[in-house]
């Protein structure tokens, strides 16, 4: 079995035949694999280059000035090696933190934002390396092309689930997004479930990755063994996350999968995931069930969900009562 390619020239025009083909083909891997590479996308090579220069800039400064922006209670910022262990995966047992570092950008807001200004769960300022000037210029950059890219892939969803192509898009009107900069340095052989990133499946709606030319990621196919995701140029590499898999009542399918860097090299990787609304309830939308097969999960309301599985996975949120310091 092989990651589908799926390019996106022609679906531009959401009316249009060429993305109710494009719909097809997205349904049918998402449905099946849950992966697949996603080219002929609008986000220009230069945009990304630059923003994995960004990164390169920002894990090669000092541990101290990367310190200085410490992850804050908003998930925003620095958060060093070894730091997020994925005790909620449903893949493997994991005890092994994860060997990499990475910055948290999420979605930014405007300073008089009413839910910042009132600290609402996820509503924090982004946190930027002052002394990288370049850098906050690069990854909002990126960050609003790739975002482009990923709100038209929910509207493909939505056609390939015979919903109108803006059936879903009010559910992403105050998103929640994550951009991680990610650096995993060279892995020599260690114990057993040590990992760059553990076995696991994204939390969210869509992941969109761009991953450099190190290799490394690997996926789980629901029925069979590990498969690589190999670099490609000019693609993302596009997953559904639990909270699509549980929208569609499981017909498109949240699949495992994990990174090792045994590149000898450093490996960097940008995965974007758009979510919805922290207000917004996920539940089995209406063509995603019927007398044969009913809803298989109660609503939920995504900001409750996410904020369980944060605070179960990063040692930052872990407060003294769960045993950690
Ligand atoms: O770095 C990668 O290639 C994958 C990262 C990943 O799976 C994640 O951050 O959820
Ligand atoms: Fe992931």
């Amino acid at each position: 079995m092989s990651i589908p390619v799926i390019d996106l020239e022609g679906s531009l025009d959401v009316g249009g035949s060429g993305a109710a083909r494009v719909a097809n083909a997205l349904a049918q891997a998402l449905s099946t694999l849950g992966f697949a590479y996603i080219r002929g996308h609008t986000v220009a090579p230069a945009t990304t280059a630059a923003a994995f220069a960004a990164s390169r800039e920002f894990h090669a400064s000092s541990l101290a000035q990367k310190q200085s922006l410490a992850i804050n209670a908003f998930h925003r910022g620095y958060m060093g090696m070894a730091t997020s262990t994925i005790v909620t995966s449903s893949v493997a047992r994991v005890t092994q933190p994860n060997m990499s570092e990475s910055l948290m950008v999420m979605h930014e807001l405007a300073p008089d934002d009413p839910a910042l200004r009132a600290g609402a769960p996820m509503q924090g300022p982004n946190q930027w390396p002052q002394w990288l000037p370049d850098f906050k210029p690069r990854m909002l950059q990126y960050q609003r092309e790739v975002d482009a890219v990923a709100r038209h892939i929910v509207r493909l969803i939505a056609l390939s689930l015979n919903l109108p192509a803006h059936a879903l898009d009010h559910h992403f009107e105050r998103p929640t997004t994550f951009l991680r900069a990610l650096h995993y340095p060279p892995q020599a052989v260690g114990p057993d479930d040590q990992f760059g990133s553990a076995p696991h499946t994204d939390y969210g709606i869509i992941t969109l990755l761009a991953q450099d030319d190190s290799g490394g990621l690997q996926v789980r196919p629901r029925a069979g063994d590990w498969i690589e995701a190999p670099p490609m140029a000019d693609t993302f590499v596009l997953n559904v996350g639990d909270m699509l898999a549980r929208w569609t009542n499981n017909r498109f399918v949240s699949t495992p999968h994990r990174v090792i860097n045994r590149s000898g090299g450093d490996r960097y990787s940008l995965p974007y995931f758009l979510d919805p609304s922290m207000d917004t309830v996920i539940e089995c939308l209406p063509t995603c069930t019927d007398a044969m097969n009913p809803p298989q999960y109660p609503p939920v309301r995504y900001g409750d969900y996410l904020m369980e599985r944060l605070n179960k996975n990063y040692n930052y949120r872990r407060t003294a009562a769960d045993g950690e310091p």
